[in-house]
């Protein structure tokens, strides 16, 4: 990226929770921020009344000002003044057709910060070319756009000792525009750059699998399906699964809910009656019932909200990710298919989400 005397202008294309929620604090500390969104009503409630936000402590209830801009509008920068910085937070379904409406609208040496779940790198890399692609991890953040304009986050802020952002190099240096959009995100919440993009990609997938669609199947919120003894059971299952997914296709898998790949996979073996029990299964539970109880009791999962607002999930990018990678690399993945399959029933309509539902994988 060329470094201006001017501030960078950022782009937040998906002004939804994620991108809404880093936009509101970026605007906030006075940077040049545009948040575009498909959502008619949202960029209108934003235009009209600013981003509100509500977090768990009083300093993150605030609102704020920000420039909102309809998709359609986008191209009206290329007679003002291109993007340095962009992240993409929309939707994984939405990432190529994103990518080429950000063709016209990026400044030589933009970089292009891919803030989403499942890993999308390549598809921005296929039209926008890899030097551009830096990824970007947003964990434990737990927000959700509750109405136009406004967003509300269900957990704690980060801090010492864990990470809310991680930033990475696909080839895994540590580059100066790297450390500048660590410093940038630093102004959100707790940020790291990692070497290990990959592995963090991965970790994060295991933890979108385990949980969102879970959540989606039982209908249960991220504390309640956690409390549940059944969906508990079930969410460890498929970490373990998709951890070991990971594994066998040579992903360097990074920690998950702070805990070693090796703990999950030797957890859901234990689950399965395929090891005998040496305690794995048992700290698994104890690791994920403590992230619950610092939860809110409305907390959901992406994927959950999605679901109960009738629109598509990211299904197929997370636990349909993990089958797709499976199956090309001669591994199994039984637990990530049956929930593939039922979530993909309740978005046609074919089934309401319910305890039962999830007790029968
Ligand atoms: N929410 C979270 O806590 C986390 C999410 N992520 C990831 O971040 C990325 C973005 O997700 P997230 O920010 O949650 O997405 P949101 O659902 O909050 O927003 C994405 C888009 O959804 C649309 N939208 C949202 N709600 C409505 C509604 N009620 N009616 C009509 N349209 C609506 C908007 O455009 P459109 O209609 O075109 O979709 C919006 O831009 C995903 O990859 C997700 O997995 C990562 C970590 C945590
Ligand atoms: C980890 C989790 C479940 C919450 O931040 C998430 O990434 C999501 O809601 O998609």
């Amino acid at each position: 990226m060329n470094i201006r005397s001017e501030q960078p202008r950022i782009l937040i294309i998906g002004a939804g929770a994620v991108g809404g929620y880093i936009g509101a604090y970026l605007s906030r500390s006075g940077r040049d921020v545009i948040l575009a969104d498909p959502w008619v009503e949202h960029v209108e409630a934003m235009r009209r009344d600013g981003l509100r936000l509500q977090g768990t402590s009083p300093e993150e209830c605030f609102t704020t000002p920000v420039r909102a801009l309809h998709l359609g509008e986008l191209q009206s920068l290329r007679c003002e003044r291109l993007v340095d910085i962009v992240f993409i937070s929309l939707k994984s379904y939405d990432t190529a057709w994103a990518s080429m409406l950000l063709r016209d609208v990026l400044a030589p040496g933009a970089v292009v910060v891919v803030m989403q779940n499942s890993i999308n790198e390549p598809t921005v890399a296929e039209v926008l070319g890899w030097p551009c692609v830096l990824g970007g991890i947003a964990n434990k953040i737990v927000v959700e756009l509750i109405q136009p304009g406004f967003i509300r986050r269900a957990i704690a802020k980060g801090g010492a000792g864990f990470e809310v952002f991680r930033v990475g190099e696909p080839h895994g240096r540590i580059t100066p525009r790297a450390k500048m959009i660590a410093e940038m995100l630093s102004e959100v919440d707790s940020t790291k750059i990692t070497p290990a993009l990959w592995g963090e990609r991965w970790s994060k997938l295991v933890q979108n699998a385990m949980s969102n669609a879970v959540a989606s199947v039982s209908g249960l919120s991220t504390r309640s399906y956690i409390e549940e003894p059944s969906t508990r059971r079930l969410s460890i299952r498929v970490a373990g699964e998709t951890a070991h997914v990971g594994q066998a296709i040579g992903y360097p898998l990074e920690p998950i809910n702070g805990e070693a790949p090796e703990l999950w996979i030797e957890a859901w073996r234990e689950a399965e009656g395929a090891a005998s029990g040496n305690g794995a299964f048992k700290r698994a539970e104890e690791v994920v019932l403590g992230i619950a109880s610092r939860m809110e009791y409305t907390a959901r999962p992406s994927m959950a909200q999605d679901l109960a607002k009738g629109r598509r999930s990211e299904i197929e990018h997370i636990n349909g990710m993990v089958v797709q990678e499976a199956a090309s690399h001669g591994v199994e993945a039984p637990i990530n298919a049956a929930l593939l399959k039922r979530v993909r029933e309740i978005e046609l309509g074919r089934a309401a989400p319910s305890l039962d539902f999830a007790r029968s994988i």
